[in-house]
């Protein structure tokens, strides 16, 4: 009998719940449209899983910060504990990365870890900015070899992200065709086919399809199986440059060696090198090119922010992290992206960890939550016409950027127990990125009379936010000379 009887939702089949009624192509706005008319804590159900779903800033606040610790488990279907359960083996497994591994010590120890190896503060911050860089410069070249015709960027910044994980991770720059890299790409293709085949949520709740041959789990064995090969060699090379001395100085050689001083296990290390990985890439490039698909239909915002560009860095030299404190309007631009088209919508899933509360209902322990982050930032109480891209939302009346403690129910990285561990990285690349590439090209549309629709809520949903494929047109600036350092 329902744990949630006392929570209002949608009325569901008596045997399998809402699971007929989801929409998984568009479950963000379903949420947010069941959210209008139940409330913003509502229930789901899913054959015998209650969800209960968090979809406005006030209760969204309770979850995360006022009662953190209470939600700050983690909820995995079979898919996920298959793909992060135990290395090397054709099973699943409770995982033991940071991103899926439940709330518990060794989950606090494990991102405390990692925050460690990645380096993200002080000198640690200047390596990734150069490795960055690197990337992108490549990256601005890439879009320039089309010589002015019209192309999808999606790949080129997808690349470009993932190469700068591979070299946080391995300590050197990789080449596209080297070996890691055409590795990963495959495993990542592979992931990429099995959101295709779709129904990995037919194998959380059914996980005996897998012997009936289902699609899903030969593409998700196969995924794990190239994964967990890859990571264990990258782990043995790092074992070998601690012994020999030759230090790479990589995430993974740092992790390695808190594996030696017995802070972290194997399968820790082994999954956080894969959260490292992934976690970072489809977000950060899917914000990155929905990104273009609004430039291309706001000229003004592009104008404006090559106007600061010009001003504060000029044509000499590349955009520094220093360069974000006189460039306010670049850094609305890129906070109005993040709540727009708001890349993980549903977030991750939450799980309580004890018996607790929100908004005035009794939430029972051990009970799954979603938090709707698209939903909250599209709240029309806070953002007026929030289904407008507007910059101006994240400044203040002066122009200066709206201080952190100002900007009410925007959360594109969640905050509290939880929170993203690549804010800080993710937010550094953002900018390095859109400040790069607008300093050197234009981004236009391939046909003025017909530019693609940017409107997120017609994107298509896979975990994260993805907008229909589109082309631009990319043309050098005069302004650029051509590189000087
Ligand atoms: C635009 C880029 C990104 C966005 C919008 C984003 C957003 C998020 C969000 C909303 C969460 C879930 C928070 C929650 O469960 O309440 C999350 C978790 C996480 N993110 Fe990111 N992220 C981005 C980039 C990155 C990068 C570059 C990394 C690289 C290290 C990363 C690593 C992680 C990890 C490991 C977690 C799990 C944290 C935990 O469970 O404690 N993310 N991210």
């Amino acid at each position: 009998h329902s744990k949630l009887r006392h929570i209002p939702g949608p009325k569901g089949n008596i045997l399998v719940g809402n699971a007929l009624q989801l929409d998984k192509d568009r479950l963000y706005i379903q949420l947010q449209e069941w959210g209008e008319t139940y409330g913003n804590v509502f229930k789901v159900q899913l054959f015998r899983d209650e969800i209960v779903v968090v979809s406005a800033y006030d209760e969204i606040k309770e979850v995360l910060i006022d009662k953190s610790n209470d939600f700050a488990g983690r909820r995995n279907g079979y898919t996920m504990e298959y793909m992060y359960g135990p290395v090397g083996e054709d099973k699943a497994g409770a995982p033991q990365d940071v991103s899926f591994q439940d709330y518990s010590a060794e989950y606090v120890t494990c991102k405390k870890f990692t925050h460690q190896a990645l380096k993200q503060y002080g000198d640690g911050m200047d390596k990734i900015v150069s490795l960055a860089m690197d990337e992108i410069q490549n990256c601005v070249t890439d879009f320039l070899s089309h010589g002015g015709n019209p192309f999808d960027p999606k790949e080129s910044v997808y690349r470009c992200t993932l190469n700068i994980m591979i070299g946080l991770i391995l300590g050197k720059k990789v080449e596209h065709d080297s070996f890691d890299f055409k590795e990963v790409y495959k495993i990542l293709n592979i992931g990429q086919e099995m959101n295709e085949c779709g129904d990995s949520l037919a194998l959380d709740i059914f996980p005996w399809l897998r012997f009936c041959g289902n699609r899903t789990y030969k593409a998700l064995q196969n995924f794990k199986r190239n994964k967990d090969a890859l990571l264990v060699s990258w782990i043995q090379q790092s074992e070998i440059s601690l012994q020999s001395g030759e230090r790479s100085n990589g995430a993974c050689e740092t992790l390695v060696q808190y594996l030696r001083e017995g802070k972290l296990s194997y399968g820790n290390v082994h999954g956080i090198v894969s959260d490292i990985l992934f976690a970072g890439v489809s977000t950060t490039s899917t914000t990155l090119t929905a990104f273009f698909l609004v430039l291309i239909n706001k000229p003004a915002v592009q104008e404006k922010i090559q106007e600061e560009i010009d001003r504060v860095i000029g044509g000499e030299r590349l955009p520094t992290l220093k360069d974000r404190s006189n460039m306010p309007y670049t850094c609305a631009a890129i906070l109005e992206a993040l709540r727009y088209t708001t890349t993980l919508a549903l977030s991750l899933p939450h799980r309580t960890v004890r018996d607790t509360s929100v908004g005035g209902f009794s939430v029972p322990n051990d009970t799954t939550v979603w938090v709707n982050l698209w939903a909250m930032h599209h709240d029309d109480r806070y953002f007026e016409d929030p289904y407008t891209y507007r910059v101006e939302r994240f400044l203040g009346e002066d122009g200066d950027l709206l201080p952190p403690n100002e900007r009410k129910s925007f959360l594109p990285f969640g905050v509290g127990r939880r929170v993203c561990l690549g804010e800080t990285l993710a937010r550094a690349r953002l900018f390095l990125f859109v400040a790069s590439l607008l300093q050197k090209v234009d981004i236009l549309p391939e046909n003025e009379t017909n530019i693609p629709d940017p409107d997120p809520a017609k994107f298509n949903y896979a975990m994260v936010n993805i907008p229909t494929p589109f082309n631009i047109v990319v043309k050098q600036r005069k302004l650029w000379n051509g590189g000087a350092k």
